[in-house]
């Protein structure tokens, strides 16, 4: 009530968790030498809808300004952090954030992230680097139990890089590919591509499951180098990631770009327990183009809200009641303090005490405090 659609109150748990949530991220990348950088919420929308990132307009919170321009709620943190960064040294970079993005195709509106950028590292090593944070970060918060895809952008572009679609066809073999509709991509295919190309790219929609996939299509790609190079590089991101003890990993050679600017490889992290996304990423050194720049870039970012709701706080925390009065207060605050760690709670009467370990009451009787248990 009296909330624009898709906009929300949380209370309890949910902020708390999240709060939890967020000083564990901290924690995990302050530890891995990441520094913090935030942008502000409201933005130009051409940062976001320009050639080089390619956003949707109608998936923004916007308005026109006094000088009429459009402007939105920050709709992607990754190309904000490009635009602020963008005249920034060329020295290897790793940035944290964490805050909320707004965007009408997402049920909810609003959705709270916390992510990682890292700039000028080679190859891989900005991959693996984000997708080792990620299994730190979900270690400290105990969920171990997920799963990692990996896919990479240039798969499925360069399958089709050769055929000549309409945009109208482009955009439907990408959603059809996306939603793996096998039927469907295979007849769009075949009008334009023939035959052989409509069954490559049915075919591709069933390439995924274990690193195995990756043997198959090594010998159905053998005569074409770059599939090969992409296809080594996602073997060898995988061997790091379960040499350090990360989780099971999945490829998806048909995966398509969820954002236009990946151009590398692209992963994500699924919770084994209700399949939710946790965290979605990739590598994406065009974004930097519109700057003049040339970077190489990746990262990702967690899905706070998803995160939340699947904590558990670990509360070893003794909870103590001091009952007291206007009369005690004073005395109740002095008394807090011998609680060490624990958490205590100072209440007016007896009636609310039942979620507590342990229940006192001050009580002033002949010029003296006495704490009594109850
Ligand atoms: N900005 C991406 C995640 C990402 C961070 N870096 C690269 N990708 C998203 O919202 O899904």
């Amino acid at each position: 009530m009296f909330l624009p659609a898709g906009s929300r109150d949380e209370m309890g748990p949910a902020v708390s968790n999240r709060f939890s949530v967020m000083e564990k991220f901290r924690k995990v990348v302050t530890l891995r030498g990441y520094e913090m950088i935030s942008t502000p919420v409201v933005e130009y929308a051409s940062t976001f809808t320009n050639d080089y990132v390619n956003m949707k307009l109608q998936n923004m919170l916007k308005w026109f300004n006094s000088e009429g321009e459009i402007e939105v709620l920050r709709p992607d943190w990754t190309t904000a952090i490009a635009r602020a960064l963008s005249s920034r040294e060329a020295t290897p970079q790793k940035w944290a954030y964490q805050g909320s993005i707004f965007r009408t195709d997402r049920p909810g509106m609003e959705c709270n992230q916390a992510g990682i950028e890292i700039l000028h590292m080679p190859l891989l090593m900005g991959e693996s680097e984000s997708l080792l944070m990620a299994h730190s970060f979900l270690k400290e918060m105990g969920m171990e139990d997920y799963v990692i895809e990996l896919g990479h952008a240039n798969i499925y572009e360069s399958l089709v890089s050769n055929l000549p679609f309409a945009k109208d066809d482009a955009e439907k073999l990408h959603q059809a590919m996306h939603d793996k509709k096998k039927d469907e991509v295979y007849h769009i295919v075949l009008n334009i591509g023939g035959k052989k190309a409509a069954a490559e790219l049915a075919a591709l929609v069933d390439a995924y499951g274990d690193i195995g996939v990756i043997d198959e299509y090594e010998k159905r790609w053998k005569d074409q180098e770059h599939l090969l190079q992409i296809l080594e590089q996602m073997k060898k991101v995988a061997h790091i990631l379960k040499a350090s003890g990360s989780g099971d990993i999945l490829v998806d050679l048909g995966r398509v770009k969820n954002l236009p600017y990946y151009s590398g490889m692209m992963y994500r992290g699924f919770l084994k327990k209700n399949g939710g996304v946790c965290f979605s990423g990739g590598r994406y050194d065009k974004l930097y183009d519109r700057y003049g720049r040339n970077v190489s870039a990746a990262g990702l970012a967690f899905d706070l809200d998803l995160l939340a709701e699947q904590y558990e706080e670990e509360n070893t925390k003794q909870r103590i009641c001091i009952i007291a009065n206007m009369d005690t207060i004073v005395y109740a605050e002095k008394l807090r303090k011998s609680y060490e760690n624990c958490i205590v709670d100072v209440q007016l009467d007896a009636a609310n005490t039942g979620n507590y370990d342990k229940v006192v009451e001050i009580q002033f009787n002949d010029g003296k405090y006495e704490v009594l248990e109850k």
